[in-house]
C-alpha cells in the first residue's frame, strides 16, 4: 500500500523571487508546459495583480493537467475578505486552486502587521472561508512556521486549525528564513500531525539558507506531511526554495520513499528531468550547475582513472543510479586525474579506435598531463583533446597553417562626438600553396564592438577558401577565461564552446600569457575539429 505524495511546483512564484530572475509571461508559459510534462500536480503561476507579468500570465493561462494556482495572502484587518482588492485580484484569475500565505508567528503579527493575534487568527479564517465559499480548492501557506512554533506553539498550532476548520484542502508548513535544520523539522511535523492536524493535509515548503532545503523537506515527509512545494534548479528567494530538480529522483528511486509513495511523475517524465533543468537555465541565460544532483554535467562524470576503469567494467561500481533514468549521460574526461582507461573510452566515443597495447596511449597520455601542468584543462575541452591525440597519433590532417595575425582595439570618437572603440583583426592562412588575407571588424548590428576575439574569430572564418562551406554555419557561443597557474608562471587559460547548423557543440581550450592569443588557440582548434567532424579532405 502506497501514499499518494503530491508535488507542488513554485517555480513561477518563489523561482521568480530569485534575484536576478524575471520571466516573461511567454517564458512562464513554457515554463508551465515543461512542469506539465515532468508530472508535478500543482502549478504555483504566480500572485495576479502584484505585476502585469502574472496579471497577463493569468489572464490567458495555458491549459494544463496540474491545477493551475493562485498565489496571494490573507486579507488585510478592517476589511472583509471579499472587500480586499489584492485578494480580489487573486480570485479574478479565475484559477481552481488559491495559496494564501498567512502569519502564524506572534512576532511577525505585532511587527510586519501591527494587529491583535486575534484579528490575525480572523483574518485567516475569512480568507480561507472566502476561498472556500468561491468554489476553490485552498491552500494556506503558514509563513514562519516553524519559528513561531519555536516560539509559541499553541498560537502557530491555532493558525494551523484556523485554516483547516475553514476549509483548506492543505495547510503548508513552511520554514520561510530557511534557518530550521532537519531533525527539528521532522520533530515539529511529527508533534503538530500528533496535534490533530492530518498528514494528508500537510505540506512542507523550505528554504535553502543552510544548504538542507531537500534534507528538511524529507524529514517533513518521513514525519508524514503529503505535500511537497519546491522549485526547478531550486530558484527561490535568497538561497532558494528546495530543488524539485533533486527531490523529484530522489523520491523515486531512493528507498524508503519509492517503496511507500506514489507521485504523479512518470519514468517518461522522470527522463525528460535533464533537459528540463537544463532548458530552464537557458531560458535565464545563466550556465547550468554542473555539480548539480542529477542533472548536472559532472553528476555522472568519472574523472579519476581507478573510477573511470572500473566504471568500464560495470557503471555501478562508481554511480548510485542509471544516468539514462533522469535524461542525463555518463562521461569519462581526459585530464591529468586519468588512466588509460579514459583515454581509450574518450578516444572511443569519438571514434578513434586504438588498439589497447598501441605506444601511443602513454605518449598521449603523458602529453594532456604536462600539458595541464602549463595550464591547459582537457575534461572540459573534448574537441581539443581529441585534435592531441589525432596529432600524437600520426592521423591529423593539415588543413591550413597560421602565417600571422595581428588584432587592435582602438577607441576614438565618432562624427557625432560619441565615444566608440573598434577591434580589428588580420589574419594570414596558408592552404596548400596559396596565402590568404582576410580583415574584419567585429561590429554586431548595432553597431557595437564585440572585441578583439569576436574580430579575430570573423576574420579566420572570413575566407578559408575550400573549407569555405564547412565552417559557415559556425558560431561561438560561449567564452571563459581563466588566470591560471601554469608551470612556475601564472597564464590564461580560454575555453571556446562552439556550435553549427547540425546541432554540434564543441569546446576547446588555448593557453597564453596572452588572452588574445590563447583565444586565437582555442579558435582554430574549433575550426580545424569542424573540419575533422564534416570529413573534409585537405586541399
Ligand atoms: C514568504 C513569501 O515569500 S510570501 C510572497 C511574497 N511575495 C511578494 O511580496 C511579491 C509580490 N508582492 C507585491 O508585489 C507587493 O508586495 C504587493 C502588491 C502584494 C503589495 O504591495 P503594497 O501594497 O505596496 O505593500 P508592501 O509590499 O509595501 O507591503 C506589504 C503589505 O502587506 C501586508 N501583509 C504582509 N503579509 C500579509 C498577510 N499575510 N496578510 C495580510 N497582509 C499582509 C504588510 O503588512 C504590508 O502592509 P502595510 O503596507 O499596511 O504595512
Ligand atoms: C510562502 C513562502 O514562500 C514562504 O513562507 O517562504
Amino acid at each position: 500500500m502506497t501514499d499518494r505524495l503530491y508535488l507542488y511546483d513554485t517555480t513561477l512564484r518563489d523561482g521568480q523571487q530569485t534575484q536576478g530572475v524575471q520571466f516573461s509571461s511567454a517564458e512562464k508559459a513554457e515554463i508551465a508546459g515543461m512542469l506539465d510534462q515532468l508530472g508535478v500536480d500543482y502549478i504555483e503561476g504566480g500572485w495576479p495583480g502584484a505585476n502585469p507579468t502574472d496579471s497577463d500570465f493569468f489572464a490567458s493561462a495555458p491549459t494544463t493537467r496540474a491545477t493551475m494556482t493562485a498565489f496571494g495572502m490573507t486579507k488585510r484587518a478592517g476589511r472583509s475578505a471579499e472587500n480586499d482588492d489584492v485578494l480580489a485580484a487573486v480570485m479574478d484569475a479565475g484559477t481552481p486552486a488559491v495559496c494564501l500565505v498567512g502569519k502564524t508567528h506572534p512576532f511577525h503579527v505585532r511587527e510586519a502587521l501591527g494587529i491583535t493575534l486575534d484579528e490575525n487568527l480572523q483574518n485567516i479564517s475569512a480568507s480561507v472561508a472566502h476561498l472556500v465559499a468561491s468554489g476553490r480548492e485552498a491552500l494556506f501557506d503558514a509563513e514562519h512556521f516553524f519559528d513561531g512554533y519555536a516560539d509559541d506553539p499553541d498560537y502557530a498550532l491555532s493558525c494551523l486549525r484556523a485554516a483547516l476548520t475553514s476549509g483548506a484542502r492543505w495547510i503548508v508548513l513552511c520554514d520561510t528564513n530557511g534557518g530550521t535544520l532537519p531533525a527539528k523539522v521532522g520533530r515539529i511535523v511529527q508533534e503538530v500531525i500528533a496535534a490533530g492536524i492530518p498528514g494528508d493535509r500537510l505540506g512542507i515548503h523550505c528554504h535553502d539558507d543552510t544548504g538542507n532545503a531537500v534534507a528538511c523537506t524529507l524529514a517533513a515527509v518521513e514525519a508524514g506531511v503529503r505535500q511537497i512545494q519546491g522549485t526547478l534548479n531550486g530558484l527561490g528567494e535568497r538561497c532558494g526554495n528546495a530543488s524539485l530538480t533533486t527531490l523529484i529522483p530522489t523520491l523515486l528511486l531512493k528507498e524508503p520513499y519509492r517503496s511507500i509513495l506514489r507521485t504523479g511523475v512518470s519514468g517518461e517524465g522522470l527522463g525528460a528531468l535533464t533537459r528540463i533543468s537544463r532548458r530552464l537555465d537557458e531560458i535565464l541565460n545563466r550556465a547550468p550547475l554542473r555539480a548539480a544532483p542529477y542533472v548536472g554535467a559532472s553528476a555522472f562524470a568519472h574523472k579519476a582513472g581507478l573510477h573511470a576503469s572500473a566504471i568500464l567494467k560495470n557503471p555501478a561500481t562508481y554511480e548510485h543510479v542509471e544516468p539514462a533514468v533522469v535524461g542525463n549521460a555518463r562521461i569519462i574526461p581526459m585530464s591529468n586525474q586519468a588512466g588509460q582507461s579514459n583515454l581509450r573510452a574518450r578516444l572511443a566515443e569519438a571514434g578513434i579506435i586504438v588498439e589497447r597495447d598501441d605506444p601511443a596511449l602513454a605518449r598521449i597520455l603523458d602529453l594532456v598531463k604536462s600539458r595541464e601542468d602549463d595550464g591547459y584543462a582537457y575534461d572540459g575541452a573534448q574537441a581539443s583533446f581529441e585534435l592531441l591525440a589525432l596529432t600524437e597519433l600520426g592521423r591529423m590532417k593539415k588543413f591550413f597553417e597560421i602565417d600571422r595575425y595581428r588584432v587592435t582595439v582602438e577607441r576614438r570618437k565618432n562624427a557625432l562626438g560619441r565615444r566608440i572603440t573598434v577591434s580589428e583583426a588580420v589574419v594570414v592562412v596558408r592552404i596548400g600553396d596559396e596565402r590568404m588575407l582576410s580583415v574584419s571588424e567585429s561590429m554586431d548590428e548595432e553597431g557595437q564592438d564585440r572585441g578583439p576575439v569576436n574580430a579575430l574569430s570573423r576574420a579566420l572564418a572570413k575566407d578559408l577558401g575550400p573549407y569555405q562551406s564547412h565552417i559557415e554555419d559556425m558560431q561561438l557561443v560561449d567564452f571563459r577565461v581563466r588566470i591560471t597557474a601554469g608551470g612556475t608562471d601564472a597564464v590564461t587559460r580560454v575555453i571556446i564552446d562552439s556550435a553549427d547548423g547540425q546541432g554540434n557543440r564543441w569546446s576547446t581550450v588555448g593557453v597564453s600569457h596572452n588572452i588574445v592569443d590563447a583565444s586565437f588557440e582555442a579558435l582554430v582548434d574549433a575550426i580545424r575539429w569542424k573540419l575533422i567532424r564534416d570529413g573534409v579532405t585537405p586541399a
